[in-house]
């Protein structure tokens, strides 16, 4: 299904392809071509940086090396060895792939950087690259290396004619792959590694491949554009295309537009190269930085969102004050000229756009359609459903295994241990969990229960010790593949894809769990999985909007949608009051009955005593007891390690 975005992207290419055809018989200024090959160079790079940055959320400073190697690709060979201008693009591609993908090895399978460690890793490889150009004189010996013209094919008419189209045919394909992206279970799961990495790895999404993948396109996409920018600047320098311009306005026009959208690059690299161009015409360079730090600065401290997602909550606002200020300045010619009069419009509309999406304005104004904020409220049903939890239907996507035989061996731990440092937070932990138990984990605080739970959900990995799961060991297992052969866990402290709805929070689960699915199919199925947690009234809610039990429910709501075999429940109760907690444990039970196996890690010993059919006491790191609940809390060594007199509630 070709979706409404997709056409407008389309239309607009064509337009702009028979603007660049027909300049000469529309009588354009050749100033225009190359005003509008500049934004399509920078849409390019914005959208090649957002494709990483803004969508997965690995914030990089490196843009510029993407430019600088795709530039000097194509100035020596054509420059200094004759080679074929349109062949050096393919090769500039090349080149910048493997660039990317030795920078994300580095980054994600070495180090695991992220944050402004990888920002510095990032920003650390341009400054090399051009260091290596000046001091390599088969590169240019930092002298600079001219692009000669190519021969330009008689479709084409001008030099100019070709730059331009180049420049519009490498911008309309990031803009495209930005689109494709974000509207495939890539973009899911890029979303997903942005919000919560580590809950996505363990939810079943291959974050290294992912984000290896974002890598990729966006080093190679950078690097073609870079290679075209040698052509439209005709003489490249380490400066113009190692620089530190190149990677700060990528970043201005990505936050600026939006990062989660595929148009907010493209909103503000046409903002950013109008407004400096008007600024330079009038003579105004020295306040260019002065003037476009001013306007990020405001635009950003007043819509974090950037502007893509406060211009479509306001679309007729924002396209009607563009009209009206835009046309109004022509019709009045009072001043400036058709670019000024379009550079106030667009500012004015962005300006009233945010003014009316801000929380000030939707308090106050009486404004129909408002931008959905986190902080206004979702109308929400009582939080506690208490019959609704809905039967869990049989679909593609089961919530049980009922194939697996009650009563066999789903979790063997064999002297597991795990130290940290000098802590040996787990020593020589034996264990099994069978089919269909649900077997209370507790324990003093710091008895290694939630280490546990990291160790069989892959998020660390022992020390010493065997772990299996239905027969496979699972000990070094990335968390992913373990999410596949059927563990799924929640968190103490909730942990949702804050972008996403709650609906989508769960379809994650699904596309990327043991029989995945596409997000439309997905979609239905995570509804039937809200419904048993009696969450479904909350499914187009962002998880900001619940209180903390609605967030514990979606935390179970996702993992069962993973159609786990064993599911981990982290203090899935803790701080909840007592009227959630016996509806929470009316969804355990539920779950329970629907035939998952289930390890809950729980202090309130009147829910263990209700829910859990089996007790392991953990005391500092070692298996203290294991058995029958009553039993258990009954023994005197439990008692005397931890649970003292509570021992005979
Ligand atoms: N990432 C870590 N780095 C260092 N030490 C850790 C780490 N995680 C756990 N520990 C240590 O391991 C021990 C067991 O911690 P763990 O969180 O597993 O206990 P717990 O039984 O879950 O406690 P609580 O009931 O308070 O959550 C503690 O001494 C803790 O400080």
């Amino acid at each position: 299904m070709i979706r409404r975005g997709g056409i407008g992207l389309l239309v607009a290419f064509l337009v702009l392809v028979a603007v660049g055809a027909f300049s000469d018989p529309l009588g354009l200024p050749s100033f225009y071509l190359i005003l509008l090959g500049s934004i399509c160079f920078w849409i390019a790079q914005a959208t090649s940086w957002n494709i990483l940055s803004g969508y997965s959320g690995y914030f990089s400073f490196g843009q510029a090396a993407y430019v600088g190697v795709g530039a000097y690709t194509t100035a020596v060979l054509s420059g200094r060895h004759g080679v074929n201008f349109f062949l050096t693009v393919p090769l500039a591609a090349v080149l910048c792939g493997l660039l990317a993908l030795g920078v994300g090895a580095v980054a994600f399978r070495l180090g695991s950087l992220r944050g402004e460690i990888f920002a510095l890793l990032t920003l650390a490889v341009p400054f090399i690259l051009a260091a290596f150009a000046r001091i390599n004189q088969s590169i240019d010996g930092g002298q600079g290396t001219t692009v000669p013209v190519p021969e330009v094919p008689d479709a084409f008419g001008s030099l100019p004619e070709l730059q331009y189209l180049l420049a519009l045919l490498i911008a309309a394909i990031a803009v495209a792959a930005a689109y494709a992206i974000q509207h495939s279970r890539t973009g899911s799961a890029l979303a997903a590694i942005r919000d919560a990495e580590d809950v996505a790895e363990v939810l079943g999404v291959a974050t290294f491949r992912y984000k290896m993948l974002a890598m990729l396109i966006s080093g190679v996409l950078g690097g073609v554009a870079g290679s075209v920018y040698a052509l439209q600047i005709g003489f490249v320098t380490v400066e113009s295309v190692f620089g530190l311009t190149i990677p700060l306005f990528v970043i201005v026009m990505g936050v600026l537009g939006g990062r989660t959208h595929w148009l907010g690059p493209v909103i503000g690299a046409v903002l950013i190269v109008t407004l400096q161009d008007r600024l330079s015409s009038y003579g105004l360079d020295a306040w260019n930085s002065i003037i476009l730090g001013g306007v990020l600065a405001l635009l950003v401290a007043v819509s974090p969102d950037g502007l893509y997602a406060r211009l479509r909550a306001r679309p007729l606002v924002s396209l009607g004050s563009l009209v009206v200020v835009g046309g109004g300045l022509a019709v009045l010619n009072v001043w400036g000229e058709f670019l000024d009069w379009l550079v106030v419009g667009m500012l004015v509309a962005a300006l009233l756009a945010i003014v009316l999406g801000s929380r000030w304005a939707t308090a106050r104004l009486p404004l129909g359609r408002r931008a959905r904020t986190t902080a206004e409220p979702v109308p929400a049903e009582p939080a506690i459903a208490e019959p609704a939890i809905a039967d869990p239907e049989p679909a593609e996507a089961e919530a049980g295994t009922p194939g697996d035989e009650p009563g066999a061996v789903l979790v063997e731990c064999r002297q597991v241990a795990r130290y940290f440092g000098g802590v040996h937070a787990l020593e020589d932990v034996t264990l099994d969990i069978r089919a269909g138990e649900l077997v209370g984990l507790v324990g003093p605080n710091g008895s290694g229960k939630t280490t546990l739970i990291n160790l069989l959900s892959g998020a660390f990995r022992p020390t010493r010790g065997v772990i299996r799961l239905d027969g496979q060991d699972i000990t070094r297992m990335a968390p992913h593949k373990i999410a596949h052969v059927g563990m799924a866990r929640t968190y103490q402290i909730p942990r949702p894809f804050d972008s996403m709805t709650v609906r989508d929070n769960v379809a994650m689960a699904i596309m990327f769990g043991r029989e995945p699915l596409p997000l439309h199919r997905a979609r239905p199925i995570a509804e039937r999985h809200l419904a048993t947690v009696a969450l479904d009234h909350l499914a187009d809610a962002h998880p900001a909007d619940l209180n903390l039990h609605q967030r514990q429910l979606l935390e179970m709501a996702r993992a069962i949608a993973s159609s786990p075999k064993v599911l981990l429940l982290d203090e899935a109760l803790a701080g909840l009051n007592p009227a959630e907690v016996d509806n929470a444990v009316r969804v355990v039970r539920r779950i329970h009955e629907s035939g998952i196996t289930i390890v809950i890690v729980e202090h309130l010993l009147r829910v263990l005593n209700q829910l859990a059919t089996r007790l392991v006491v953990l005391d500092r790191g070692t298996c203290l007891a294991d058995g029958e609940p009553q039993t258990v809390l009954n023994d005197p060594a439990v008692i005397r390690a931890y649970l003292g007199r509570q021992a005979h509630v």
